[in-house]
Formats: structure tokens, sequence, C-alpha cells
């Protein structure tokens, strides 16, 4: 009778167990089951913040001509999204929707040596440079504290600029928001600005040749935040020293899409933008256009061509020079005397044919973006093509035939080999 009983209790406290930890089980599955479209809900509701197309490396492809160059601290993975290096991950940086870094205040004060690495100011406050921990090297840009934008309109700002990539665009990285401060984080473009290359003796004066790649680096980026960007952006405010160089003197578009406030120009009331590069249909207008980058483009296509500031003469020479030229004839008297006549004479004349085109008065008249990417791209396919009958003439047909079969390019100076890459691009 005891045996029986004592074999009753231990099989109800088996029972007993058992039945708790089958509730248990019961109980964990239906929280994880519950979770699972949570987590789902939070990831679609983040992307949905936004009333735009994702259109980082989707636009890019659209337009053909997106990798991220050698400079950015990004890279792409397998499925086309943007992703950090393996070192970023392992940081307390946060990564938002769009694939932009929250970075704190205090590794940016560490990597900018306390905010003393000044490479620049602009109107919108200091530009530092700053050595992160992990080898990256990135331009931090301190925007201005007197500024009226808020925390909610400068988050918006970031995340509308984190969804533009191109690589002929100076990309947004990160941002941080802390102590009252807001920076945003670029790409550092080791080459600085076009307009040192052009005005400053610390620089060789730049090929002919690299100044039409450049600009058609230029007319990639525009292209891109005209026509590929959802909604499209309109630049405002193009000239020579926003566009930055990087290792391998490749021209990218900066100081795209920020809030304008600040940069109301103090020169004239409601006007924004710099003077020399300013479309006239916008300054009675103040209506700024597609058309009114357009001009600023072709602004500068003749600072290229003559490296002069279109802020002091540039463009009273340039109506000179209209005066006497015939078509396709006659600009090569406004090129920069430092190429020292290295320069080709039909490719001259085509550009300067093009830029006063962009510079027409009348907007309509002005092509788009689109036509100087063509225009550009047809110049240097004709340099491509001419280059390689010279080179074929030249070389015995044994050797001509070899190159091409092996595609050494050893030996190639830097010139070259940005040549070389222009092949590659024109072939997309
Ligand atoms: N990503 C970057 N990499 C390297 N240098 C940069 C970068 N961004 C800006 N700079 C440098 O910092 C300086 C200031 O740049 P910023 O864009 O703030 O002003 P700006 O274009 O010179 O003038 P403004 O603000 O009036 O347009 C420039 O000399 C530029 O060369």
């Amino acid at each position: 009778m005891e045996g029986e009983s004592f074999g009753l209790i231990v099989g109800i406290s088996l029972g007993l167990v058992i039945g708790v930890l089958l509730a248990m089980a019961a109980f964990l599955c239906f929280r994880y089951h519950r979770q699972k479209p949570q987590i789902l809900n939070s990831v679609s509701s983040r992307s949905a913040t936004l009333p735009i197309r994702e259109n980082g490396p989707d636009a890019c492809n659209i337009m053909s001509d997106s990798t991220l160059g050698p400079d950015s601290p990004m890279k792409s993975s397998s499925n086309g999204r943007s992703v950090w290096l393996a070192g970023f991950s392992k940081r307390s940086n946060v990564i938002s929707a769009s694939g932009i870094l929250e970075y704190s205040y205090r590794d940016l004060q560490k990597a900018t040596c306390n905010f003393t690495n000044l490479i620049g100011q602009g109107a919108f406050g200091p530009v530092y440079k700053a050595q992160m921990s992990t080898g990256e090297t990135v331009a931090v840009k301190v925007l201005a504290t007197d500024s009226k934008q808020g925390q909610k309109e400068f988050h918006t700002e970031v995340m509308l600029l984190g969804r533009l990539h191109h690589r002929n665009l100076v990309n947004l990285v990160g941002y941080c928001a802390e102590k009252g401060q807001h920076m945003l984080i670029y790409v550092y473009m080791s080459k600085g600005s076009l307009a040192s290359h052009l005005y400053s003796n610390k620089y060789e004066p730049l090929s002919w040749d690299l100044r039409v790649y450049i600009a058609l680096d230029v007319a990639r980026g525009l292209e891109y935040l005209h026509d590929g960007a959802v909604p499209c952006v309109i630049h405002r405010d193009i000239k020579s020293s926003n566009i930055l160089l990087d290792q391998s003197m490749r021209a990218r578009v900066a100081d795209f899409g920020l809030s304008r406030e600040e940069m109301v120009n103090k020169h004239a009331a409601n006007i924004r933008g710099t003077f020399g590069y300013l479309d006239p249909e916008y300054i009675s207008t103040k209506t700024f256009t597609k058309k009114s980058d357009v001009y600023g483009v072709g602004v500068l296509l003749f600072e290229l061509i003559a490296a002069r500031n279109p802020q002091q003469d540039l463009m009273e020479y340039v109506e000179l020079a209209a005066m006497n030229a015939e078509e396709k004839v006659g600009w090569e008297e406004i090129v920069d005397s430092r190429l020292d006549g290295r320069f080709d004479l039909q490719e001259v004349n085509e550009v300067a044919v093009f830029a006063y085109k962009c510079v027409s008065r009348a907007p309509r008249k002005r092509p788009n973006m689109r036509d100087v990417v063509q225009v550009l791209t047809r110049v240097v396919k004709a340099r491509h093509s001419r280059k390689r009958q010279k080179k074929s003439s030249l070389l015995p047909p044994t050797v001509e035939s070899s190159v091409e079969q092996t595609g050494d390019r050893s030996g190639l100076s830097e010139n070259h080999r940005r040549d070389n890459s222009m092949d590659s691009t024109l072939e997309d």
C-alpha cells in the first residue's frame, strides 16, 4: 500500500514536471512567433519613413557608372546593397536605415585631434580631416551652430543625402548629432578641389586630357542627381571648389542636397549660390531649375579650358572670344597658357562650342545634363579611337596583335592608366 502511494506521488510529480516543461516550451514558441513579424515590421516601417525610392545602388545602376571609388570606406555586397567594411561593424556606431553611420562625438573628437585637423572652411562651417581608429580617413563637416535647423530636420536631411550614391558624388557616409552639434561625414578626397589644381602653384597644371575626363565625371554626377535620383536633386552651387578629386584623379561633385538657408548670398538679397556661376535667368526670376545647373556646368567647362576664375573676368573673356570664334574654330585663344600648347585643337573647339550653348541666356536653348554627358563621352571616344589608330599605325603588326591579346598595360603612366579606366567606363 505504502509502495503504491509512493509510486503514485512519483508519477504525479513527474507528470507535473513534464507538464510545466511542455507549458514553458509552448509559451516560448508562442512568443517567438509573435516577435518575428514585429522585427519584420520594424524594418519595413523604418524603410517606409521616407516617401522616396531607395535609389542608392539601384539608381546608380541605371546611370551605369556607379561603383564606389577607392577612397570610399564602403563597398558593395553581392546583393548590391551598400555595406560597411568589416572594421566598422566592430565599433559602437549605429547604422541607420539608409546605411549611414551615426558617429559618436568622442570618436570624431579623437580622430580629428580634438578638431584641429582643419582642411578648409566653407559657408556651412569648418571641414576637418579625421583618421578613424579603423584606418579609414574621412572628412568631417561641422555645420555652423547658429544653423536654424532642428534635430528632426537634420535627421531627415541625413536620410535623404544617405540615399544618394554615385561614383561621381562625394558620398555622405555618416553623421553626428551630439552636444548640440550637427556634423556630416564624407568620403575623404585626397587630391583636394579642382579650384586648387587650377589656381594654386602647389600643383602642376592639369593636362588637357585630364580636364576633359574631369568634366565628364562632373557631368555624370550631375546627370545622376537630375535624372537618376528620386526625387531629383538640383545642385544649386556648381563651382570648381565644389568639385573634389580622389586619389586616382577622378572627380566627384560635393555639397549637393544641403539646405541652403545659410548660403544666401551676402551681396544680394535672396540670391543663393556663387557669383560668376549664377544663371542670369535665376537672378531675374528667383527660380532655380536644372537648366540653372547646366549654366553652372557651362561656366565650369570654360574654367577648365581657360583656368580663369569666373568670379573675376572669365565670362567677359569668353564673350570676347565668342565674337572672334566661328563655328568650331578659334576658341584656342582662351586656352590656359600653362598648357603651353599641349592640347587637342579639335577637342578644345568642340568643348567650347558646347559650353557656350550651356551658358545661353535662354534656358530652353541650353542642353540638359544627359546631353552634356553624351557630348563629352563622344569627345573622349573620338580621342580613344584616334589614339588607337595612331598606335596601330606605329606598331609593327606582330607587336600590335600581341599587346591586344595579352591586354598588357604595364609600364603605363598615371595619365595612361586613367585613359584605360576611361576605356572601361565608356564600354558601360
Ligand atoms: N570630402 C572632402 N574631402 C577632402 N576635402 C574636403 C572634403 N569636403 C570639403 N573639403 C575641403 O574643405 C574645404 C571647405 O569645403 P566646403 O565644401 O565646406 O566649402 P567650399 O565648397 O570651399 O565653400 P562653400 O561652402 O562656400 O561652397 C574645401 O577647401 C574643400 O576642398
